[in-house]
């Protein structure tokens, strides 16, 4: 049997600040309420599991932490200076580093942000056997952004 397992809202929600990169320059500092639903789909074992809840939960709190009341900077973007100690700078925006996650990523689009975050999930939890894996962001409401990557 294939099945797949959900993990969504809740705990897996987050508030961070972030200034997306747009043909004109970094858009206007602000937040968002980010909410993460993630799907892992696999053949399910002999006790009918695709695989426990329970690590892949803790996991995605993990992963999760590191983003939670920051502000998040692509650190792949041009322009972004690392190189003041303590301090991130980006557009016009100069930060302590302490209040900034720097991402492995060309931009904190929504769909940026979810690509980052399913990779340091398979990472950190790999599942032998997936099929697919899933991590939908919203952002707001009305927009998300969902990635996928096909395992096998
Ligand atoms: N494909 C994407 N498009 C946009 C993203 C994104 O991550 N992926 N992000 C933004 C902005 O960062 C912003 O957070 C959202 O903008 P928007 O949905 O336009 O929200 P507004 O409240 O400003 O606009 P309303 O039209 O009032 O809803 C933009 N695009």
């Amino acid at each position: 049997m294939t099945a797949v397992i959900v993990l969504r809202g809740g705990e897996f929600s987050f508030c961070a600040a972030h200034a997306g990169l747009h043909a004109d320059g970094y858009e206007p500092l602000h937040g968002h309420t980010f909410v993460v639903t993630l799907r892992l789909a696999g053949q399910a074992d002999d006790n009918g599991m695709v695989t426990d809840f329970g690590p892949v939960k803790t996991t995605l709190r993990r992963v999760i932490a590191p983003l939670r009341r920051r502000t998040l900077v692509a650190g792949r973007a041009s322009g972004v200076d690392l190189s003041v100690p303590d301090q991130v700078r980006f557009g016009d925006y100069t930060l302590p580093a302490l209040a900034v996650a720097v991402l492995p990523v060309v931009n904190t689009t929504t769909e940026a942000i979810a690509g980052h975050l399913l990779d340091q999930v398979l990472l950190h939890a790999p599942v032998p056997g997936l099929h697919w894996a899933e991590l939908d962001l919203a952002e707001a409401p009305d927009v998300s952004a969902t990635v996928r990557r096909l395992l096998a």
